[in-house]
């Protein structure tokens, strides 16, 4: 039912006259000269008020209240010109109204809730709040208390905080705990604290929904609750590419106004490891060593990943390795069309309608099931690739971050139910720097006779034929007597370092699992450091910042599995502020 709402009157703001107009949708001030004529008009639209609140109100540095009872504040959003780069920076304004009278000013006030009520149904009003004290520059918990939960309570918006003790606490509250009552989750951290949560999230909807999320066959069923993400972490990557800037308040912002933006989601399967999700990054070679390096260097904070990529870079490695791919309907998008997946992307929207309502024949999982040389019809043919690679990865968004501001695909989507395949063969060590280099700038990183580029729906990572992976029940194991052949030094390094107790972690499902504290410190030798004098064979897999320290992998992308409070980025030339 369609409420009226339209309200118009004269209100002051200071000693300024304006006329006030409230629509359904929008709120507007326009100040009124001495004259009556019409001078400066602010317009916000309803979905972006923060809170509407009796009296003459400042949130910051602390709450004060000045209960005139002819005055009324307004918080709300405002985009700043003096923003990122690369997004907008959001941040909050206030303007304190006062009325001819308190009858007026009640009016105002109850209008405007009912507006809000009416306009943003979507808003989150209790929130599970995750915080990681140790992500980033360990600033998780005063980023929070500071910048995030004020904004909180003037929305209006109560929040559960659980300060993070051990890795994989948030995951495991999420797979096992009571939610009903909450409207979203809430983490504060980096990649790695995102993919806890992701990982809980999805676990416990497949759970309740009797699916086995261990199935590679498996359609997975979407998750109800949202994700916000407060970046307090290292590369912040989620929070970036879904947002546009790295920035606690912006995030802060979107989760209070219950923005939402569907995210694709990537399944890693391997016969003899729970299942693993990413959306960021799924890497080998270069990503895969770099993370591992950078485990033992975690001291260092976010730098580690500047001087891993550095020490990794110098030692030069490849790696061989067959990918099988599914190759996306070329129709659609491809990963070099220079259309870039920004707020209300239509390759999204059209997903959105191909994705949601029912499986399809050609989503159907069978001809994902190992049927990768043959295919149906619908599907297109998988297609395979056979060679050495500096690296292999796989990103179901742009993965843009601080680092690398257009991000690994520049033209990827978050939304689209397919994932960009990026092969980097052996190349000239200079060859490779030039392609890490145009990372950081808006060359293009696909131009290199030496990159491809392919967007997928599935692919698979295989060793080349006579170097399979054993069919070894324990992952552990088998990565250990896979380098026996080559790397005698690095065994013998792996047995005396590596902790008791870590098989249990390393065969332990959903993220961080294999980021426990020291776990990956004493088994650097299980892929070489690059102190090392023998060069391995293999490499592992950076996902979205955990390893996985298996070569041979299956991969599927699960089109718009969670939904975080975010709208995408938004297009700077389009907005007017
Ligand atoms: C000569 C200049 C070289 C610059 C290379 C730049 C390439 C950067 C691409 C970064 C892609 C990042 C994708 C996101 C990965 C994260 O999931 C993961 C975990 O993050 P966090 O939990 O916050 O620690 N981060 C990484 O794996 C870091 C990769 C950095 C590689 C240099
Ligand atoms: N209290 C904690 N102690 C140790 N590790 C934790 C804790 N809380 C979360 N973690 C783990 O820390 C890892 C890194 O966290 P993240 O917030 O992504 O920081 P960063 O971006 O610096 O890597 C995550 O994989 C998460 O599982
Ligand atoms: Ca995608």
């Amino acid at each position: 039912m369609e409420i009226d709402l339209r309200l118009e009157s004269s209100l002051w703001v200071g000693r300024k006259r304006y006329l006030a107009v409230l629509t359904g949708w929008h709120l507007q001030w326009t100040e009124v000269d001495k004259k009556n004529r019409q001078r400066k008009t602010t317009s916000v639209p309803v979905s972006e008020l923060i809170g509407v609140e009796d009296g003459r109100v400042e949130i910051l540095p602390g709450k004060s209240v000045e209960d005139a009872d002819h005055d009324f504040t307004v918080f709300y959003v405002r985009r700043s010109s003096s923003g990122g780069s690369y997004g907008l920076l959001w941040r909050f304004s206030r303007t304190q109204f006062s009325c001819a009278s308190r009858a007026l000013r009640d009016q105002w006030t109850s209008y405007l809730r009912t507006a809000l009520k009416t306009h943003s149904p979507s808003r989150p009003h209790r929130l599970l709040v995750f915080i990681n004290p140790f992500g980033g520059k360990k600033k998780g918990r005063h980023i929070y208390h500071s910048l995030v939960a004020p904004l909180f309570e003037l929305a209006g918006i109560s929040s559960h905080v659980i300060v993070t003790e051990r890795a994989n606490q948030a995951r495991d509250h999420l797979l096992k705990k009571d939610l009903s009552g909450f409207d979203g989750v809430v983490c504060v951290g980096g990649d790695g604290m995102f993919s806890e949560v992701m990982h809980g999230l999805i676990g416990r909807t497949q759970q309740e929904a009797g699916l086995s999320e261990n199935d590679p066959n498996v359609k997975l069923q979407p998750c109800n609750l949202h994700i916000g993400i407060i970046p307090a972490g290292s590369t912040d990557c989620v929070c970036f590419a879904t947002v546009g800037v790295n920035d606690p308040v912006t995030s802060a912002l979107h989760i209070i106004i219950g923005d939402s933006q569907p995210l694709d989601v990537c399944s890693a399967h391997h016969p003899t490891v729970p299942v693993h999700y990413s959306v960021s990054l799924l890497g080998y070679g270069f990503y895969g060593d770099v993370l591992a390096e950078s485990e033992r260097h975690r001291w260092m904070g976010p730098l580690r990943y500047d001087f891993s990529g550095a020490m990794v870079y110098l030692s030069s490695r490849s790696y061989a390795g067959v990918v099988h791919y599914l190759p996306a309907d070329p129709l659609l998008s491809s990963p070099r069309d220079n259309i870039r997946c920004l707020s209300g992307c239509s390759v999204c929207t059209k997903s959105t309608e191909r994705l949601l309502p029912h499986p399809t024949v050609s989503e159907s999982v069978n001809s994902f099931h190992c049927s990768q040389y043959s295919s149906d019809s619908s599907e297109g043919e998988w297609v395979s690739v056979a060679g050495r690679f500096r690296c292999v990865s796989f990103t179901c968004m742009s993965s843009s971050c601080p680092r690398s501001p257009l991000g690994l695909s520049p033209s990827a989507h978050l939304a689209d139910g397919t994932g960009d395949l990026i092969l980097v063969r052996e190349s000239h060590p200079l060859s490779f720097l030039k392609f890490l280099h145009r990372h950081t700038s808006t060359q293009d990183q696909f131009d290199l006779p030496f990159v491809e580029v392919h967007r997928v729906k599935a692919f698979r990572f295989s060793l080349p034929p006579g170097e399979e992976e054993d069919g070894c029940e324990d992952m552990e194991r088998g990565a250990t007597r896979q380098r026996e052949n080559q790397d005698t030094q690095c065994v013998m390094d792996i047995e005396t370092k590596s902790r008791t107790g870590s098989q249990q972690q390393l065969t332990e499902r959903g993220s961080g699992a294999y980021r426990e504290r020291g776990d990956w410190r004493g088994k650097k030798a299980l892929f070489c450091g690059p102190c090392c004098s023998e060069t391995p064979s293999v490499s592992v897999w950076n996902c979205d910042g955990e390893i996985l320290p298996f070569s041979e992998i299956q991969c599927r992308v699960h089109g718009q599995l969670v939904h975080l409070y975010a709208r995408g980025i938004e297009d700077k030339a389009a907005i007017v502020s």
